[in-house]
């Protein structure tokens, strides 16, 4: 048996995927930004850069011991960089060798021994993550793989048992395996443990026994995804997680017996012994998300020593679940597998991910010179979870944070005693699992496989992320009404209760639209109007519901023509300009409903020659709400408007636990055989004015109204508690300064003063987020007009934000209020709106998010009115994004 204590080196890796096909359609001559320099002295081009060998260099006998592959290292240049990683993997080299190379060391010891392993994707949004940890199609990823290895050792052990889990985790936890709702599931919780790093507890956690049985789950959490799909909040904001847990079984007497369900002698004793865990980081809001920035912070501690993680212990890890979740693997508990993920272009932040891979080399360099002793987790030690429950109920008197903490333990005791359940017990709750979840599907209208082979007809749901695009189909017989309120139920931006009708008469599918908005209803890129007649859909038809759904007609006996590959670039874009643009209008007005803010943006299709020349761009203005205000004014091309619009529809999409469709399935069954019936009533109705009917809608836009505001609320106040627990680490980090400097590392008098900075700094932020938690829970009509300062989500931010606000007090008040027309210079001829001269350096509210804000940062291209003179315009001096502002320096005269 392997050392117990045995834990490799941390490995670094980068995977550079190919450009793809519409990469190169639409833009066939794109830069490669990242490169692998040729060979110098100090990097050691190594592994898959060069297949074909397996080893560039023999390794020393301390870096065999070691694992070897913190040794060598190669780089990659990008931006006039170079990155050290122990991995470059190109375009060429196949999954299997990706696999080969950075985990089966990883998946044999975590079978072999009690060392647990975790595995970090990160990269800029399409940069392959999914692709590399899950694969697509015959491309199986790390995971696949990884279950391929172990259920051979199972095969070939008979010993090995396998537990697995799957879940989103942001601000909150999403067990990907739980049925959907409204079927109840357990409350989620992170638990923090003494010696190990923090364990999510209410999860579904079933045991597993073979690949196809892992492959179901992992299918199931995908659809979960997909089928969580309001339009409100962030998608993609979330990570996704997915964890094996090893046990083996020693059979102490050697008769194999099985024990039955509740004896307490168990004959076969059973080891948790350890856990590999693939994280798929979110990439939607990069470095701005707290987690990533905790990541990469956590990397850089460790590189230069891990100072703050040992001052701090776990306060150090509690800037987001993400950290708190991965501690072992950022202390060194576990071995650590992280891989940037780029397109040959690079991408947003690019540059950041590749400074992790960069502090984790520098980590395993460390290790390298000064090989620590192997400390693993406690965390399958039942035993250090009993004795800590024990003290702990035996010290100082009863309190309701001593209450919570025993109640927390005994949870965690609790679920992983429950891995030492008899088998054919465990075996039937996972049978018992699948069943809610299949009904779970069916109750929001979601076909399974079986009733997909029958069906002559389906509609598939295509998703912005390949990973989602096609795993759910609802099947069509008879007369099904789709909508909020429908048969079946869809959810999202601009989805009516009773949104469109499809029939089957006549041997075919007829699509009528029930909605009176217009371009609500599309079918193959054509607006249909409430008042069109009934349009017969074929197979490969492409229906666009709302903003932001959409879905792919199959007809089965053609099923073999599907190519979702081919249809993924979407034809989005045949949409009418004006429809996209109302639509990219009212998605930005969600945005700024959640944002709560009293400024307001809106593209508008700008009238160029009188209609004579083509339109090639969209003006974006953003203005002041109540005033009208003009403040800025953008020219956007068309194709970065096009993907803005796209950027926006996911930015939108989010999961919200009450999502559910209305009625069970047997109303919605009963429903179905009235549907054509309710159409043609609800329409006579509307027709003979019946006021209850108005009365109706009126009550359904209050309360999706009012659902909005709560929404609302609860992202504000989860940017809050992000705030806080900032400014709480922030506290946390000075007084571990101060204990360092009781030390020895600086003067008392030195520690004093820090102390003295750091706490009127600590005591302005929190007086600036206690009079904005005050605004923020004033009844609406409470609330001054003033703008509601939006609080920076991080650290950085916070002290971004001071300096923003030292400006702003800096800014004379006898100035007028700023009001500027930016221009991209790309465009000619447009001439601006509106320009106030001003002076001195401004502020403008930054609502776009980043990709639209590209041209402005580009120093050299932008332009400002002259003060001097309205139509002249002149070079700003500098401009810098910060806390969610764009900061502009004007030169003077
Ligand atoms: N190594 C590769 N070889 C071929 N195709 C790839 C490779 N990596 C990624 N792709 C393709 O690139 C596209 C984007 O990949 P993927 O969905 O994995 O990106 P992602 O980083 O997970 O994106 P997001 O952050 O938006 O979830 C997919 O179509 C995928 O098939």
């Amino acid at each position: 048996m392997a050392d117990r204590n045995a834990r490799s080196a941390p490995v670094a890796a980068v995977r550079i995927r190919p450009w793809l096909k519409n990469e190169q359609e639409t833009s066939p001559d794109l830069p490669e930004r990242l490169a692998v320099p040729p060979r110098n002295p100090r990097t050691t081009v190594r592994g898959p850069t060069r297949a074909t060998a397996p080893r560039a260099a023999a390794p020393t006998a301390d870096a065999r011991r070691r694992g070897a592959r913190a040794a060598q290292r190669v780089a990659v240049a990008y931006g006039g960089e170079t990155y050290p990683a122990h991995y470059i993997f190109g375009p060429q080299h196949s999954q299997q060798a990706v696999y080969k190379e950075l985990l089966t060391k990883l998946i044999g010891e975590a079978i072999a021994s009690n060392a647990s392993g975790t595995v970090i994707a990160c990269g800029p949004p399409m940069s392959g993550k999914s692709h590399t940890l899950l694969g697509y199609g015959s491309e199986f990823g790390l995971v696949p793989h990884a279950t391929l290895d172990i259920f051979r050792a199972a095969e070939a052990t008979k010993k090995l048992k396998v537990w697995c889990s799957y879940f989103e985790l942001h601000h909150e936890v999403v067990d990907l395996l739980a049925p959907l709702p409204p079927t109840p599931s357990a409350d989620v919780e992170l638990v923090e443990l003494r010696g190990a790093g923090a364990q999510v507890c209410g999860l579904q956690e079933p045991l597993v026994q073979s690949i196809e049985e892992v492959q179901a789950l992992v299918d199931y959490g995908n659809q979960r995804r997909a089928a969580n799909e309001k339009l409100l909040g962030v998608h993609g904001n979330a990570h996704t997680v997915f964890v094996f847990h090893l046990a083996i079984d020693e059979d102490p007497h050697g008769d194999g017996r099985e024990p039955l369900s509740g004896s307490p002698a168990s004959p076969v004793e059973r080891r948790v012994r350890s856990k590999i865990t693939f994280v798929d980081c979110a990439s939607s809001n990069g470095f701005k998300d707290t987690s990533l920035q905790g990541l990469s912070e956590s990397l850089k501690d460790q590189a230069s020593g891990g100072v703050r993680a040992k001052g701090l212990g776990k306060a150090f890890f509690r800037r987001s679940l993400l950290t708190q979740l991965l501690e072992d693997a950022l202390c060194g508990r576990e071995q650590l597998v992280l891989l940037a993920t780029a397109s040959p272009g690079g991408g947003e932040q690019m540059g950041d991910y590749l400074e992790m891979v960069r502090h984790l080399t520098q980590v395993a360099e460390q290790e390298k010179r000064a090989p620590m002793e192997g400390t693993p987790s406690r965390m399958d030690c039942l035993g250090h979870l009993q004795v800590e429950i024990e003290a702990l109920s035996m010290e100082g008197p009863p309190s309701e944070s001593k209450e919570a903490r025993l109640a927390a333990l005994q949870r965690v005791l609790a679920e992983r005693s429950l891995r030492e359940a008899p088998e054919a017990f465990q075996v039937q709750q996972l049978v018992a699992l699948r069943q809610a979840q299949e009904a779970s599907l069916a109750a929001w209208g979601f076909a399974c496989e079986e009733d997909l082979a029958a069906a002559p007809c389906y509609l598939l749901r295509l998703h912005g992320d390949p990973m989602l695009t096609g795993c759910l189909a609802y099947v069509i017989t008879g007369s099904r009404i789709l909508g909020s309120s429908g048969d079946i139920f869809l959810q999202g931006l601009g989805i009516a209760p009773q949104h469109c009708h499809i029939a089957e008469h006549s041997g075919g599918l007829w699509l009528t639209n029930l909605c009176s908005e217009p371009h609500r209803v599309f079918l193959n890129g054509k607006s249909m109007e409430a008042t069109s007649p009934a349009e017969p859909l074929k197979h490969g038809d492409r229906i666009q519901l709302g903003c932001a759904l959409e879905m792919l007609v199959v007809m089965n006996e053609n099923l073999k023509n599907l190519d979702l590959e081919a249809l993924e670039a979407g034809d989005l874009w045949s949409r009418p300009l004006d429809a996209l643009v109302q639509q990219a209008n009212e998605l930005l007005k969600e945005l700024e409903l959640l944002q709560v803010s009293n400024q307001h943006s809106h593209f508008e299709v700008p009238e160029v020659d009188g209609g004579a020349s083509p339109v090639r761009f969209v003006r974006w203005e953003h203005s002041e709400r109540e005033s009208g205000e003009v403040l800025a004014s953008f020219e956007v091309p068309l194709e970065e408007f096009q993907s803005e619009v796209k950027r926006l529809q996911e930015l939108y999409r989010s999961p919200r636990k009450s999502d559910a469709p209305k009625e069970s399935p047997d109303t919605a069954s009963h429903r179905t055989d009235t549907a054509s019936h309710r159409v043609d009533s609800t329409r006579e109705g509307l027709q003979a004015g019946r006021p209850e009917l108005a009365e109706l809608a009126q009550v359904e836009s209050a309360l999706w109204h009012k659902e909005k505001a709560v929404a609302a609320s609860i992202r504000r106040a989860h940017s809050l508690s992000q705030c806080i627990g900032e400014t709480v680490s922030a506290l946390q980090e000075t007084v571990a300064d101060l204990r360092r400097g009781a030390a020895g590392a600086f003067t008392p008098v030195e520690a004093f003063e820090k102390l003295q900075d750091e706490n009127q700094d600590l005591k302005q932020r929190l007086a600036r987020l206690e009079s904005h938690w005050a605004e923020t829970w004033k009844p609406s009509s409470q609330r001054s007009s003033a703008a509601v300062p939006s609080e920076p989500s991080t650290a950085s931010a916070l002290s971004a934000a001071t300096s923003v606000d030292r400006l702003r007090s800096a800014r004379p008040r006898a100035v007028p209020r700023p009001s500027v027309v930016v221009r991209s210079g790309r465009m000619s001829s447009p001439v601006p709106t509106r320009a106030e001269p001003v002076a001195g350096p401004y502020l403008m509210r930054r609502t776009l998010p980043v990709p639209l804000l590209r041209h402005a940062t580009e120093v050299s291209q932008l332009r400002v009115p002259h003060p001097d003179a309205d139509t002249m315009y002149m070079p700003v001096q500098r401009v810098h994004q910060a806390a969610g502002y764009l900061i502009y320096t004007r030169p003077s005269k």
